[in-house]
């Protein structure tokens, strides 16, 4: 398999086989329907295009208060349990030593997007956030550690892996646009990414 270095970011293209990505799919509805999306908004007041939810001891929020992890979803309830088959991927490129304790699960719809940003709501930044694209391509756009200056962009496909650690821990990303319907993985289109973390 190529493996492709984009700004300290590791992209691992089709890491995960169909077989997986179904798997996956399926443990994620069961998460899902304990823990449904919602549609969160920007301490500026605004709603996200994304959809999210979360597994794990914590899960990532946002709301006009600001954005930060709570160990309870906007309905007041614990989250689900991060399914085995993420944490298997986890294991296998990060870390036998230590769990994620959140893997926050972005829903990207027809026309979701999301602006370029630094993941650093985590309190160790050694650790890296592993990334598993799932569903339509997405089109990722990496900057810089530093707000603005140059950004290079790749398109993300179902099964794709990247890990984001080291020196890019903190390297700004987002996703521009995805190719809505490209991938028959999901049931009625979209992308899915899960981004696996250690919080606290
Ligand atoms: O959807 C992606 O590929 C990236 C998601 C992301 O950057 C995040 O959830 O912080
Ligand atoms: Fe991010």
């Amino acid at each position: 398999m190529t493996e492709l270095d984009l700004r300290g970011f590791r992209i691992l293209p089709g890491y995960l086989d169909k077989g997986v990505q179904e798997a996956l799919v399926s443990d994620l509805r069961d998460v899902v329907g304990a823990a449904p999306l919602f549609s969160p908004m920007t301490p500026m007041g605004r709603k996200m295009s994304v959809r999210m939810t979360s597994a794990g001891r914590y899960g990532w929020i946002s709301d006009t208060k600001g954005y930060r992890y709570s160990e309870t979803h906007p309905n007041g309830q614990a989250w689900p349990a991060i399914p085995p088959t993420v944490l298997n991927v986890w294991r296998a490129l990060v870390s036998d030593a230590r769990a994620p304790d959140c893997c926050l699960i972005n829903y990207y719809g027809e026309g979701a997007r999301m602006g370029l940003h630094q993941d650093r709501d985590e309190a160790d930044f050694t650790w890296p956030v592993l990334s598993i694209s799932l569903g339509d391509e997405g089109l990722l756009r990496i900057g810089n550690l530093a707000r603005g200056g140059s950004t290079v962009s790749h398109w993300l496909r179902s099964g794709d892996v990247v890990v984001m650690g080291g020196d890019a821990r903190l390297v700004h990303h987002g996703v521009d646009k995805i190719r809505f319907g490209s991938s028959s993985l999901l049931n009625g289109g979209g992308r899915i990414n899960l981004t696996c973390r250690v919080v606290d």
